[in-house]
């Protein structure tokens, strides 16, 4: 095999409920991912070492260095596999960059599937699992795809059963958010308040409203810890979410850690038209329409 390609989607969070900051600096967490129709394809090509190209229009955001997690997860495979392989590595990115939608673990997830395709290493879903936790909390979740649960850091997940497709839109903003900077804000935030910061539980309602298909009830049931601190950091977001509303939106949010924001729609038309409405009235600049469940990392 002289090359393989993968495509891997971004996600959105459906709730996403922030616990107590740990000791080793990462956060406890009810993560409720959802993979969304707008896909980064990773191609591997047979190769001396492991080098990455990236095309598309975020790729002049995207570190070529050794901090790209695609290099990462292709290391990380090869040191599992206990062997020195080469691969190049060529993303085509339309997930934007540091938007709160996982882009780049998802060029992770897609790494690590094509080269265990193009090494023939025939390494089980489950190894990948492991080595994608260790790259990073929300690379599990690029793998599997579909709507899932993530508990501990995100890393742990199980799946969850949805009854129908969900149609979304995207404003996706100008420049990223630092994760680690808006987890830093939101326990800002929270030492200031003095109040005590419960253990995160999941939703009973929002899993019932993704169990039936349930678009109006789904929307109203959106939650996201770090939004408020994705605000302190990006006022103007505010705006962003108030237009989707008033344009109809069942449930706007801020996706993640943002600064891209997520409104959730009736339908494919109804996503169509608030995804016009959003730029003609200049609430967003740019906006993609998409929809979920979608598988994770998939092969060509
Ligand atoms: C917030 C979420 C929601 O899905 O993703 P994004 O919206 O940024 O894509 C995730 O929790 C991000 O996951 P990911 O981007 O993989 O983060 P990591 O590389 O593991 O960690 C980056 C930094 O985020 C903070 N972090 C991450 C996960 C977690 N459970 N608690 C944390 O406090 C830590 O400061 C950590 O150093
Ligand atoms: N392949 C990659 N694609 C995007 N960003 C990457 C990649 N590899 C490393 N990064 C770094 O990871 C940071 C977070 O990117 P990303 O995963 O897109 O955002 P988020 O964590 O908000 O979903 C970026 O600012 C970038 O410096």
């Amino acid at each position: 095999m002289s090359s393989v390609t993968v495509r891997v989607p971004a996600k959105v969070n459906v709730q996403l409920s922030v616990g107590p900051l740990r000791e080793d600096g990462y956060h406890d967490l009810v993560n409720v991912f959802h993979a969304v129709s707008i896909f980064d394809e990773v191609v591997a090509k047979e190769a001396e070492s492991i080098t990455v190209t990236v095309n598309g229009r975020w790729s002049d955001q995207v570190p070529l260095d050794d901090d790209n997690l695609a290099i990462r997860a292709a290391r990380a495979l090869a040191k599992h596999a206990g062997r020195s392989y080469g691969a190049d590595l060529i993303i085509q990115k339309a997930i934007p960059v540091a938007g709160g939608m996982a882009g780049g673990s998802a060029d992770a997830a897609g790494a690590l599937v094509a080269c265990n395709e193009l090494w023939g290493l025939g390494l089980p879903f489950e190894d990948l699992m492991e080595i994608a936790g260790d790259l990073g909390s929300d690379v599990p979740f690029s793998l599997l795809g579909g709507t899932a649960v993530g508990t501990g850091r995100g890393e742990q997940l199980s799946e969850l059963p949805t009854g129908g497709t969900f149609h979304w839109v995207f404003a996706l903003a100008d420049g990223g958010l630092s994760t680690a900077k808006v987890y830093a804000e939101c326990d800002r935030q929270r030492e200031v308040s003095g109040a005590r910061v419960s253990w995160p539980e999941l939703s009973a309602p929002l899993i019932e409203a993704l169990g039936t298909g349930d678009a109006y009830a789904l929307g109203a049931h959106l939650s996201n810890d770090l939004q408020a601190a994705a605000l302190a950091l990006r006022p103007e977001l505010a705006a962003t979410l108030d237009s989707g509303r008033q344009h109809g939106a069942l449930g706007a949010i801020v996706s993640g850690s943002g600064p891209t924001c997520a409104f959730l729609a009736i339908d494919a038309t109804h996503a169509r038209d608030l995804a016009d409405s959003l730029t003609a009235t200049g609430a967003a600049t740019t906006t993609v329409a998409a929809h979920g469940p979608v598988t994770g990392a998939t092969l060509l």
